[in-house]
């Protein structure tokens, strides 16, 4: 039985990368994705402002809609403060279970909480079952046509607070017009936009940033 792309990937990093260094498996799973195969993971440019946006914020609770193979959680977890945590959502079992073996071997297992399943069920379990109060940041990277119901599940759900911060990938590529429309128009909502490129293409992409005013 040939092995998967996202198999293929980890194999990649179990060879090549340093375990227990989040930054080399980052690396080395760019360099895969740029010169052997092109996958759906942030990448090094989105990367950065992902960074930036922990950085500025100094979450204490995290969640990530999209886990995939564990690239951007593994960005995220090596930035977070000790005792804050990330709970990443990914409804693929073989992703899941990709992304949980690339962020043990990067170290960060204990800042992350991987929940296997559709966000539109996770998310209203997140109070009850997690021990969620609310949330600092929300990285939003699944079905794009899932963003904006999961943006207003997540207020249904009273999960943000005042200052709490979105930030979407690929708003241009694949394109999330809808979560746009939704967002932008919305005036519980603070927009800015990062003009970027999809990962390891020359082809436009963006990030949305958006901060709940409560
Ligand atoms: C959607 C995927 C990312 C993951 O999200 C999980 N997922 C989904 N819906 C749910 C849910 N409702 N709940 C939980 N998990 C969920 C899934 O299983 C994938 O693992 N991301 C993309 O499709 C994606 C695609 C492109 C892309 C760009 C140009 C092209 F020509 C082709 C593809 C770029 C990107 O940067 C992406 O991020
Ligand atoms: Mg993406």
């Amino acid at each position: 039985m040939n092995q998967s792309k996202e198999q293929r990937i980890l194999n990649f990093v179990l060879q090549n990368a340093v375990r227990g260094d989040p930054c080399s498996v980052v690396d080395t799973i760019d360099k895969y994705c740029s010169q052997k195969e092109w996958a759906m993971n942030v990448g090094c440019e989105k990367g950065l402002i992902l960074d930036k946006t922990v950085e500025e914020i100094k979450p204490s609770v995290v969640l990530e809609l999209g886990t995939y193979c564990g690239y951007s959680a593994i960005r995220i977890a090596r930035l977070l403060k000790a005792g804050a945590r990330l709970l990443t959502v990914e409804f693929n079992p073989e992703f899941a279970a990709i992304a949980k073996q690339m962020i043990e071997f990067a170290g960060v297992q204990d800042k992350v909480n991987i929940l296997e399943g559709p966000s539109e069920e996770i998310i209203p379990q997140l109070k009850k079952k997690y021990e969620v109060d609310t949330l600092d940041f929300v990285f939003l990277d699944h079905w794009k046509d899932r963003y904006s119901p999961d943006t207003i599940l997540l207020q249904e759900c009273n999960l943000l607070r005042k200052g709490s911060v979105l930030l979407a990938d690929n708003v241009i590529c694949p394109g999330a017009p809808e979560f746009l429309k939704y967002i932008r128009n919305n005036p519980s909502f603070q927009c800015t936009n990062y003009p970027a490129h999809l990962e390891y293409m020359e082809v436009q992409d963006a990030m949305e940033k958006a901060v709940f005013l409560g």
